[in-house]
C-alpha cells in the first residue's frame, strides 16, 4: 500500500484498535468531539484546515472557537464546522465585543479532545484567554481525561518567557500522554531553549507530553522517552498550512482513542480485542497523523503538481481514511 514499509503497515494494523467500529447503536459525538481554538483577523485558513481535516478523517462533532472577526469568513468555508466566535482580542474588546469565559467552557467541557494554536495570531488578550482556557479545561465537567494538542502559537505560549511558567503548570493538569506538542524545527528550537533542554525527549519528559518533532522524517517521543520515527516521505511541496492538516487528523484518532479506551466502544477488532494502553493508543494516534498526512501530501502532489495547497491535500484526508482503514460494508 503506497510504498510503506513493513514496520509502517504494522502500526497501521495495530491502530486499527484505536479506531471505532460503526454500528447502528452509536449516536452523534461518541466517535469525538474535537474543539479547535484558533483563529484571528489575520489567520482563518489555519483553523479551519485543523478542523475540517477532523472533520473528513472522521470525527462526528467539530467546533472551532475563534476570535469575533475571525468567525463570518471561517463560517463561510463550511456549513459542516460549528464555528463559535467567542474569542476578543484588543480591537474587538475596544469595539464593542464582551468576552464571555462561561461560554468558552460551556462549549469546551463537552469536547473530549482540543487542538490550541492555529492561526490564534500574538494578541495579549487573545493569548490570555487562551491560557487561562488550557489552565481550566482539564478540570471542566466530569471529564478529567481531555487531550490538548499545542501547535502554532499555542507552542508560543509554552516558549515565550512571559506565559512558559503558566503553561508549564497548567500541563501538568493534564494525565500522562493527554497532551501532544506539534513544533515544527523552528518551534522546536525555541522550546528547547525556554525550558533549557537539549534533545527531544527531555520535552517530553519534563512536559509529561507526547512531542511530535516535525520534518522530513517527524520524531514522535513520548514522556517515558519512546521513541518512533516516521521517514514515509509524503511530498517536496512545502505550502503553509500542512502542520494544521496534521493536528486535525491527530486530533480524529485521539477522539477514536479515547471513544475505544475510555468509553469503550468496540474497536474495528472487534469487541473482543486485546485493548491497548492509553500510552500505545497516543502514540499511535500520532503516528497514523503523520502518516495520514504525508500520504495526503504525497496523493494530492501526484494529482496536481506544484500548484499544490493545503485544500488540495486536505480533499485527500477522506480518502486516505478509506484506505488506511477499508470500509466496512453497509
Ligand atoms: N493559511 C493560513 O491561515 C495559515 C496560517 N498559519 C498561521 O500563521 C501563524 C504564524 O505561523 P508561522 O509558522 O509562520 O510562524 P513562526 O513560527 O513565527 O515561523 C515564522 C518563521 O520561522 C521560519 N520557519 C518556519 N518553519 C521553518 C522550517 N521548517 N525550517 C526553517 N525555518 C522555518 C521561517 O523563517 P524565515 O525563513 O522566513 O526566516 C518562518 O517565516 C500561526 O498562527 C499559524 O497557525 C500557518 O498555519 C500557515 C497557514
Ligand atoms: N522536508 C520535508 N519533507 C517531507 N515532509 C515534510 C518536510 N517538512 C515537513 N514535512 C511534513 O509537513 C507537515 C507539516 O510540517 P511543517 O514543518 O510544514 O509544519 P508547520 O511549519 O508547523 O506547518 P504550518 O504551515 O501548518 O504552520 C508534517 O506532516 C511533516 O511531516
Amino acid at each position: 500500500m503506497f510504498g510503506l514499509k513493513s514496520h509502517q503497515k504494522e502500526l497501521i494494523k495495530l491502530s486499527r484498535k484505536c479506531v471505532p467500529k460503526l454500528t447502528p447503536k452509536l449516536y452523534k459525538g461518541q466517535c469525538g468531539k474535537i474543539c479547535v481554538v484558533g483563529g484571528c483577523e489575520e489567520y482563518t485558513g489555519a483553523p479551519y484546515f485543523s478542523a475540517h481535516a477532523a472533520s473528513i478523517f472522521g470525527s462526528d462533532l467539530v467546533y472551532l472557537l475563534c476570535e469575533k472577526r475571525a468567525g463570518l469568513p471561517i463560517k463561510g468555508y463550511s456549513p459542516n464546522l460549528m464555528v463559535h466566535p467567542y474569542l476578543g482580542d484588543s480591537y474587538s474588546s475596544t469595539h464593542g465585543f464582551q468576552y464571555d469565559f462561561e461560554r468558552v467552557t460551556s462549549l469546551v467541557q463537552r469536547c473530549h479532545v482540543l487542538v490550541v494554536g492555529p492561526g490564534l495570531g500574538r494578541d495579549e488578550q487573545m493569548l490570555q484567554q487562551v491560557l487561562q482556557l488550557v489552565e481550566e479545561a482539564p478540570t471542566l465537567g466530569d471529564d478529567h481525561d481531555r487531550c490538548l494538542i499545542l501547535d502554532a502559537d499555542g507552542l508560543f505560549l509554552l516558549s515565550s518567557e512571559s506565559y512558559t511558567e503558566r503553561m508549564q503548570k497548567a500541563l501538568k493538569k493534564y494525565g500522562d500522554d493527554r497532551v501532544v506538542i506539534t513544533p515544527n524545527c523552528v518551534e522546536l528550537k525555541r522550546i528547547m531553549t525556554t525550558l533549557e533542554v537539549d534533545s527531544v525527549e527531555k520535552v517530553s519528559e519534563k512536559l509529561g507530553c507526547i512531542t511530535v518533532a516535525k520534518g522530513q522524517i517527524d520524531v514522535i517521543v513520548n514522556s517515558l522517552g519512546e521513541r518512533w520515527e516516521n521517514d514515509y516521505e509524503g511530498s517536496m511541496k512545502r505550502c503553509g498550512g500542512q502542520g494544521d492538516t496534521l493536528t486535525g487528523i491527530i486530533a480524529t484518532m485521539l477522539g477514536f482513542s479515547r471513544a475505544v479506551g475510555d468509553f469503550k466502544l468496540a474497536s474495528l477488532e472487534g469487541d473482543d480485542a486485546k485493548p491497548l494502553s492509553w500510552a500505545k493508543m497516543a502514540m499511535l494516534s500520532c503516528f497514523i497523523g503523520s502518516t495520514a498526512t504525508k500520504l495526503a501530501s504525497k496523493a494530492a502532489y501526484e494529482k496536481v503538481g506544484r500548484q499544490l495547497q493545503t485544500t488540495d491535500m486536505n480533499n485527500m484526508v477522506g480518502e486516505v481514511f478509506e484506505k488506511l482503514y477499508p470500509s466496512q460494508p453497509n
